[in-house]
């Protein structure tokens, strides 16, 4: 499995205008991979997770392409893309365990979603899955309320991952749930991964220390943009964009006391997305931007497999 994102710009079509929500990334997840896709809230990450699967009846394809194993992916055209959905490529979408029909038992609820894929529901594959994120077959005769949120978090991840597909992205899946739940559902998802019932994933979050325990490689926007992409060891201990450090020296050290040390947020708000200023859009809040940066920077690989789109660097 390759994916291979060049140039993508997505918008919505509002009633004040055009918001620019992906403006121009470009990056790859190779074989095996998981990319962690962070950033704080508004700079894109739901729309370029959406955008490899299913562009919403607000989402405007502007250009660029994406590419599964070589092949280029019709991301524009709904109908042409289904035959991809949960086969080639699959979404846990954010509050989807919320989502689940509350008025069906899981079990059947799989079942009908499988026969209007054209597939033959399989209770001893689907029990087998179940318990490899440790849920009992039991939970196939329940209704989704009768789960908690971890539970139904898990259902979610297992139906999404059912038809084995090349690529899952998982979006926030973890945001909703308590510190020990999320790494079980964290470490559900790298099981599936070691087991083969999915080949990359694209796990997307605003925690970045999360995302540091088990993505291989993180990615960092900035409205819309792509700001920094490296090793996820290497992001987290020798960040090189300014934003990327604001992050993790905000990010706090577990068992650290910080009556020594407060913990700072980033000071000012990204540019809007509507009109977006031309040049570098963190200059505003960037400690180290002068004049050079009102002109966009470009993504420059500073080492092997690390990306950064700053002058600075
Ligand atoms: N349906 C929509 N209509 C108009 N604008 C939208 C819509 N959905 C998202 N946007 C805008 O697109 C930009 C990117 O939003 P997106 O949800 O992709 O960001 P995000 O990084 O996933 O944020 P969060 O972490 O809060 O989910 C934001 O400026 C947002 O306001």
């Amino acid at each position: 499995m390759s994916l291979t994102v060049t140039d993508l710009r997505v918008s919505y079509q509002t009633l004040r205008g055009e918001v620019r929500a992906l403006d121009g990334v470009s990056f790859t997840v190779a074989d095996g991979e998981i990319l962690g896709l962070a950033g704080e809230s508004g700079c894109g990450k739901t729309t370029l997770g959406k955008s490899l699967i299913r562009l919403d009846g607000r989402m405007r394809h502007a250009g660029g392409t994406v590419e599964l194993d070589g092949r280029e992916l019709p991301i524009a055209d709904d109908r042409a893309m289904n035959a991809f959905r949960f086969r080639e490529v699959s979404l846990v979408p954010q509050y989807s365990m919320s989502a689940l029909n509350p008025t069906r038992k899981i079990g059947r609820m799989v079942a009908e979603l499988l026969r209007s894929r054209g597939e033959t529901p399989d209770r001893a594959k689907l029990e087998s899955r179940l318990a490899q994120v440790g849920l009992p077959r039991e939970v196939l005769d329940r209704y989704p309320i009768e789960l908690s949120g971890g539970m139904r978090q898990r259902v979610v991840m297992v139906i999404s991952t059912l038809l084995d597909p090349s690529l899952l992205i998982a979006d926030e899946i973890t945001s909703a749930l308590d510190v020990s739940t999320q790494q079980a559902v964290a470490r559900a998802l790298l099981g599936f991964r070691d087991a083969g019932h999915v080949t990359s994933m694209v796990f997307i979050t605003h925690d970045l220390a999360l995302t540091a325990r088990i993505a291989d490689t993180i990615m960092v926007m900035y409205a819309g943009r792509l700001a920094e992409k490296a090793p996820a060891e290497v992001l987290v201990e020798q960040p090189r964009h300014p934003y990327t450090r604001l992050l993790v020296n905000a990010l706090p050290e577990v068992g650290a006391r910080h009556a020594g040390r407060r913990l700072t947020g980033i000071a000012g708000s990204p540019p809007s997305l509507l009109d977006p200023p031309p040049g570098c859009r963190f200059r505003e809040r960037c400690p180290l931007a002068d004049d050079g940066c009102a002109e966009q920077p470009p993504v420059t690989e500073v080492a092997p497999g690390h990306h950064v789109a700053c002058w600075k660097v």
